[in-house]
């Protein structure tokens, strides 16, 4: 009987021979992230319904990264309350202020392996489905209750497959195949569905590039990014992890499967416009000047991207009246970076290099936008007011439209 690889995964993890799309299921969840922001409800709510000890402590992991290091006394008082549940509860994978963000450090650090449910209380936890495991974001609260029993409820979702083919031109990445999808599907065009990435060039791509794709599934109302495992993923899940994992893959005559060929070809670099990630444009056809440029989020501050606008910004200077932010997601990523001499790169370009974190990628910590003002961001969203006031405005792209763009105060493609 054919099922999608969403399908095999939750029956695997609630231990049924097969589960269809619409299914209402109880899934072992086999490791839930909470981190600074959303990690205090969570406790609250855990401490409200009377639990006392977590189900499995070496399941949970916590990062801090939204408010790194702590910028108000509320921030610090949530780091406070995090840092106490950790040692109450003695959770095993707790990563304090220096480590990174949360959806690079999942990954890096070898909590993520095929086959896996994932949960995290962070709508872009569809980014760890990029090493073929059924990875999703839970509210707060359900959080709690993940926290109390090891389990919770899905409804099996449908599966749309985007078949993905031809060669990318030079200077488009995978962010610009993300946006073009976006705005080819809208913001709801996916709502409730496994998004899977497919094809011969998600199979050229690198594991970082595959979860560019699945970190922004989200954006298209996805449940969960996904990509078939292959040599790739066993290469970089074998050298980070020790855990045992299950590769599933997606039987393409299965009921519950849409398949949407997208060819990339022709594709040339594109770019969100306020305020809205569906609408998405040619950076040929968008005329704009820009206040800040933001390097790093979850989606693009892989040491990848760092290297991509380290190339274009070697030896030239950010233009005037233009800021350009660069956060690397991790420490891993910022070391690498440090090592390969990115950074000196960066900062001779008239750059502002800060230590790993959200940054201003959600408008609510460091790098904040004033009315009136532009950001060209690498990040995944440029709703009203996402990166501070709601009279300015946010532009999305690849982190290679970035560095081109500083370079100019302007939204330009790199050149050829
Ligand atoms: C703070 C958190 C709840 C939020 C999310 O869930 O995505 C944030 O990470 C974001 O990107 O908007
Ligand atoms: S980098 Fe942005 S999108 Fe990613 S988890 Fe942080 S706030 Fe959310």
């Amino acid at each position: 009987m054919s099922s999608t690889m969403s399908e095999k995964i939750l029956a695997r993890a609630s231990g049924n021979d097969k589960v269809e799309a619409g299914d209402i299921i109880i899934a072992n969840i086999d490791v839930a992230m909470t981190h600074d922001l959303t990690g205090p409800l969570a406790v609250e709510s855990f401490e409200k319904i009377g639990a006392d000890k977590v189900w499995d402590s070496s399941k949970i992991v916590i990062p801090f990264d939204h408010q790194v290091p702590a910028d108000s006394i509320d921030s610090a008082n949530n780091h406070i309350i995090m840092r106490k549940f950790v040692q109450k509860q003695g959770i095993e994978n707790f990563y304090d202020v220096n480590v990174g963000v949360c959806h690079q450090i999942l990954p890096e650090l070898g909590h993520v392996v095929p086959g896996e449910v994932i949960v995290g209380a962070d709508s872009h936890t569809c980014t760890h489905g990029a090493l073929g495991a059924f990875s999703t974001g839970i509210g707060s609260t359900d959080m709690a209750m993940v926290f109390a029993e090891g389990n919770l409820w899905f409804k099996v979702p449908e599966t749309n497959r985007f078949e993905i083919t031809g060669e990318l031109r030079d200077n488009v990445y995978a962010k610009d195949v993300i946006l073009h999808i976006i705005g080819q599907m809208g913001a709801d065009g996916s709502t409730y569905k496994a998004c899977e990435f497919a094809g011969e060039s998600v199979s050229r791509m690198s594991v970082s590039d595959r979860m560019v794709l699945c970190n922004m599934a989200i954006e298209m109302g996805g449940k969960t990014g996904l990509v078939e495992p292959d040599k790739k993923t066993i290469e970089y899940v074998e050298k980070r992890s020790k855990k045992p994992y299950k590769i599933f893959k997606t039987d393409l005559d299965a009921d519950s499967l849409n398949i949407i060929d997208i060819d990339v070809s022709d594709l040339e670099p594109q770019v969100a416009c306020p305020n809205n990630v569906d609408n998405v444009k040619a950076v040929s056809e968008v005329d704009q000047e820009i206040d800040q440029v933001f390097l790093g989020s979850c989606t693009n501050g892989r040491i990848s991207d760092l290297r991509d606008a380290a190339k274009i910004l070697k030896g030239k200077e950010i233009a005037k009246g233009t800021r350009m932010l660069v956060i690397p997601a991790s420490r891993e990523v910022y070391s690498k970076a440090l090592d390969e001499g990115l950074i000196k790169i960066f900062v001779d370009a008239g750059a502002l290099v800060s230590a790993p974190c959200c940054g201003p990628c959600l408008g609510g910590h460091t790098g904040i936008i004033g009315p009136g003002e532009v950001s060209l961001s690498t990040s995944n969203r440029n709703f009203k007011g996402r990166q501070g006031s709601p009279d300015g405005k946010v532009y999305l792209s690849s982190a290679a439209v970035a560095a081109a763009s500083a370079l100019e105060g302007r939204i330009v493609a790199p050149e050829e």
